[in-house]
């Protein structure tokens, strides 16, 4: 029998959570880690506005390498700011933020209108983008990661594989599920973990207004970028509620 500590809960309901969202994969659940004793020191977790070595090395420390950030940035495929953008909550990272899919790493490569404004907020933790009349916003680290030599290659080689992003937010999201611990005291529970929403049957798209002209690519390899439709219509809608659910809090009423 085991006592379920503070961070098993915030972990399995994570997990939980997680398996919502079509397209996700059924992450790893490891129960028994104690409760923490004290907060987490300042500056431990990289901010949006970091340079991308400051982000790489505050990583390291915790035993991640640049291309497994990438694959824990997957999370931004379903991630909203509440905070970044003055007056503003629910900021959208891509045009999908209730479905787990490969947008996030194509629209975080979509060149803004560099001579609007930056939404007023965080100036500093934002680069502009495309489909800011829209409501979404690209986050600076972001846009630095997928720029970044170490990290450009591999960036691009999530966009359109749906894939790709499971596997390695799978394999991420364990590691760090963990860090720290000492998983020989952990007993895997990972089956009370629901199956995840299968994922949407839909390739990646350059949303409605945007296009292949706007890409900002940086990987210097001969690794062809994929060949992608673009959404008819004039500007993209981006949704506040999952698709089929209007109950949740956070809809707007
Ligand atoms: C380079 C490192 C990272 C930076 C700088 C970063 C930055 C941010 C920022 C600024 C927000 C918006 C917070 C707000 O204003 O409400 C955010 C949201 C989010 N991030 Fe990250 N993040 C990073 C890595 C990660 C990782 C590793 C994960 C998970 C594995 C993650 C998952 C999320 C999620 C789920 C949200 C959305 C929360 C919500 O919708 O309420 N991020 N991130
Ligand atoms: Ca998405």
């Amino acid at each position: 029998m085991f006592d379920v500590t503070a961070g098993d809960l915030v972990q399995f309901a994570g997990a939980v959570a997680v398996s919502n969202c079509p397209g996700a994969p059924q992450l790893q659940f490891m129960a028994g880690r104690p409760n923490a004793t004290h907060p987490a020191a300042l500056g431990l977790v990289p901010k949006p506005e970091d340079p991308v070595d400051m982000i790489f090395a505050r990583m390291e420390d915790a035993g991640f390498s640049p291309t497994e950030l990438v694959s824990l940035l997957a999370s931004h495929t379903i991630a909203r700011s509440d905070t970044l953008i003055d007056n503003r909550q629910a900021v959208p990272f891509d045009s999908t933020p209730f479905t787990f899919d490969t947008q996030v790493f194509l629209e975080v490569l979509l060149r803004g209108n560099e001579t609007l404004p930056p939404a007023s907020g965080e100036a500093a933790a934002q680069v502009p983008n495309p489909l800011a009349a829209q409501g979404e916003m690209r986050l600076q680290s972001d846009f630095a990661i997928s720029q970044s030599p170490q990290t450009a290659c591999f960036w691009q080689f999530m966009v359109n594989n749906q894939q790709a992003i499971q596997q390695g937010f799978h394999d991420a999201m364990a590691k760090l599920a963990v860090v720290g611990q000492d998983t020989s005291k952990m007993i895997d529970c990972s089956e009370a973990v629901p199956v995840p929403v299968p994922a949407v049957a839909k390739q990646a798209t350059f949303p409605a207004g945007t296009g292949p002209e706007l890409l900002q690519l940086a990987c210097n390899e001969n690794q062809p970028f994929p060949s992608l439709a673009t959404d008819p219509g004039q500007a993209t809608t981006i949704p506040e509620c999952p698709d089929g659910d209007t109950n949740l809090n956070d809809c707007p009423s």
